[in-house]
Order: structure tokens, then C-alpha cells, then sequence
């Protein structure tokens, strides 16, 4: 395949984005391509809205497992480009439309010159919510290839094109999503007196609930509270007697999550008290750190010295992925693949350059082949 082949699936697959189980089209798209390719030593079986291609090796003493993500976020694209996203308010920006392209890369590799070591190949649904690692990782299929090891990447827009990057222990935070309804007394715009504001309640959450960071949270740990949606009220002149604040909690270890967590609900417990109203809080998807093993780190270096990427030592980031729970029960790494956009993940108008596709499919081959 030539470059301009790959640039041609990254657009297809970018103006297809589909939530979390729900990647029908994109299921469909990737096994079109999957089963054009010559079947003699491949295994196809879809599973939910993902797919698991495995490859026999030449001697197949080892299985060597490669991730990608395959869903989109539920933003409004606006990037003006040509080949935008179809879906009203979905958008691949969060790069896995690369992530894909790239894997399909590999595999086209792969299969064409078999290495020694069999390979699996896991597209998998629901990263961004509500987590598909972990079935996925249960799932009969997982369970009967008993993989050796596993890695995936993820796009970096700060990255410059031809670099990757990654480093040995924490490289993704722990997560938990956050949703909390506030139930109180509505009433007329006039009346204030007369009602409990819910508008106040979850604003005064809102303040407040930074320094649960600043202050419960060990400053030699790090852990971050975002919220991310404020929903209350219908009209101007209605006080709500409902609202509803949505955000995400990361931390650097697991301690601090439950911290950060009993915090949340004392803080809950007093803004129940001063605002005479009821809350309710729920945890959403919870992912578990991306913790890179040492081992598969330094092999990473030593296939990426044999190509022509530029290897960088990276930072932990605060960013989660439910890819923490394949490296929980499995050895292996995550790497930063730089894509250079000048905006960054979750937004509108991320852009990641093209040319990075190829950097990706040389990093993912090269570390197969290293075994
Ligand atoms: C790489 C990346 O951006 N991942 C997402 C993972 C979502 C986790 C979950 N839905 C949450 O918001 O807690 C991220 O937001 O870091």
C-alpha cells in the first residue's frame, strides 16, 4: 500500500465516528479491509462492535498482542476540512482514526511477511466510555490466545511527526468519571426566598470541590478534578429545582483515587446540609493506570534505534485509558506517537498530520518483529 492509500482510510474512517459499542460502521469498514487481505494464516472473529485478527507466526512460539482503540467522541467536528465527520456532533477526536489505519498498517505487514512469533491484532470498542478493555480482556476469544505480552499506541499533538515516545512505570493516570444530580425546591424567578436553588448548590460544588484537591490529596502525589458539563434549569425566570455537573477524577495512585473519592461525598453531605436539598453521586467508568513494564520499554528502544523514528523519553500525563487494565493483567507499554497538531486531544479542531501514519506503522512493526 503507498502512503496516499493510508491517508484514504484514515479519511474514510475519520467520517465515521461512532460512540462506544456502537461502532457499527466502523466494524464493518475495518472487516471489509481485514478480509481482503490473503486469509491463509489469519483468523478473523468480530466480538461486540470490535474484532480480533490473529496471524500465525512462522514458528508461533510466542503471541505477541497489538491494541487499538476504534470509537469517537461526542463532539461537533470543526476543523473545515474536506473530509470531516459525517455524524452530527460525533468526532474522531481523540486520534483513533490513526490508531485504526495504523493497526490495518501493521497487519497488512504482517501478514504479507509473516514473523516468527504468532500476533494478535485487537480492535477494540468503547476506550472513551464505557471501557471495552476489560471485556474485551475476558472475552472467550482473549481468554484462548493467552497473549505474552501487549502494546498500543496513542497519538501526541505535541509530538513532532517521525518521534515516539514513552517511559518504564506510570504513563496514564487512574480515572474515574464523575456524575452528581442536586434535587431541591424549585419555584418562581421572584420568589428566591421561597425555593433552594439548585443552580447554588452545584455552583457551590463546583468552587469547592478544587480543594479537595489542593488539600486532601498528598502535594507529592497528583491527582486532578474536571468538570466538564453544568446542566440546570429551562427558562430565565424559573429557579431549577434540579442540576447536574458531569466531570472526570485522575489521580497518580490508587490511594489518592479513594481519597479523592470520600471527599467528594463529605463535601456532597454539606452542601446537602446548607442548601436543604439531596444529591447522588455516581462513578461512571473507572479506569485503572497505564503502567509501562521496564522490560518491554527498553526492547521498544532497541526496535525503534533500528528504524528511522526518533525515540523520546515522555512525561506521565493525567490523560486515562482503559488500556491500563490489559497492561494489569498482561506485561507490556503504551507509546506516544507524535502527530504534531497545533490542537490538542478532546478538542474541535484537532488535526493530527498524516505523515505520522507511516511513523506509526514502522514503530508498530519494528517492536512485533523485535519479538
Ligand atoms: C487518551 C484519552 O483522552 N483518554 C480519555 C479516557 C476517558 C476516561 C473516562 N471516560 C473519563 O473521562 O474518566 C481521557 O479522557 O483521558
Amino acid at each position: 500500500m503507498t502512503s496516499e492509500q493510508w491517508v484514504t482510510i484514515r479519511r474514510d474512517l475519520h467520517q465515521i465516528p461512532e460512540l462506544g459499542f456502537q461502532e457499527y460502521k466502523t466494524q464493518a469498514y475495518l472487516l471489509e479491509y481485514i478480509k481482503s487481505l490473503p486469509q491463509d494464516h489469519i483468523t478473523i472473529t468480530p466480538w461486540e462492535t470490535g474484532i480480533f485478527v490473529y496471524v500465525e507466526g512462522t514458528e508461533g512460539h510466542q503471541t505477541v498482542a497489538y491494541r487499538t482503540d476504534i470509537d469517537g467522541l461526542p463532539i461537533a467536528e470543526a476543523t473545515d476540512l474536506p473530509f470531516q465527520s459525517t455524524h452530527d456532533g460525533r468526532m474522531h477526536a481523540c486520534g483513533h482514526d490513526l490508531h485504526m489505519t495504523i493497526a490495518l498498517g501493521a497487519l497488512t505487514d504482517i501478514v504479507h511477511h509473516r514473523p516468527a512469533n504468532n500476533v494478535l491484532f485487537l480492535f477494540q470498542p468503547a476506550e472513551e466510555g464505557p471501557g471495552g478493555a476489560e471485556p474485551m480482556l475476558a472475552s472467550e476469544p482473549m481468554q484462548s490466545y493467552q497473549p505474552d505480552y501487549v502494546f498500543a499506541l496513542h497519538v501526541d499533538p505535541k509530538g513532532p511527526v517521525g518521534t515516539v515516545s514513552s517511559k518504564p512505570g506510570l504513563l496514564f493516570a487512574n480515572t474515574s468519571e464523575l456524575f452528581i444530580d442536586f434535587y431541591g425546591r424549585g419555584g418562581h424567578a421572584a420568589y428566591p426566598h421561597e425555593t433552594k436553588d439548585m443552580m447554588m448548590a452545584a455552583s457551590a460544588f463546583n468552587m469547592q470541590v478544587q480543594q479537595v484537591v489542593g488539600r486532601m490529596v498528598d502535594p507529592l502525589k497528583s491527582a486532578v478534578v474536571t468538570l466538564g458539563k453544568m446542566e440546570a434549569g429551562t427558562v430565565q425566570n424559573i429557579i431549577p429545582e434540579h442540576a447536574r455537573v458531569e466531570g472526570t477524577i485522575r489521580t497518580t495512585d490508587a490511594d489518592s483515587m479513594t481519597a479523592v473519592k470520600q471527599s467528594i461525598e463529605q463535601l456532597l453531605a454539606g452542601i446537602e446540609k446548607r442548601y436543604s436539598c439531596q444529591t447522588t453521586v455516581d462513578y461512571g467508568a473507572n479506569y485503572y493506570m497505564v503502567n509501562n513494564d521496564a522490560e518491554y520499554v527498553e526492547r521498544f528502544k532497541q526496535a525503534i534505534a533500528k528504524t528511522n523514528v526518533t525515540y523520546q523519553e515522555a512525561n506521565a500525563a493525567m490523560t486515562g485509558e482503559d488500556f491500563g487494565y490489559m497492561l494489569k493483567e498482561l506485561p507490556g507499554f503504551m507509546f506516544w506517537l507524535g502527530v504534531d497538531s497545533e490542537h490538542g486531544l478532546h478538542t474541535s479542531r484537532l488535526n493530527p498530520k498524516e505523515d505520522a501514519i507511516e511513523v506509526g506503522i514502522e514503530a508498530v512493526v519494528a517492536m512485533i518483529r523485535e519479538g
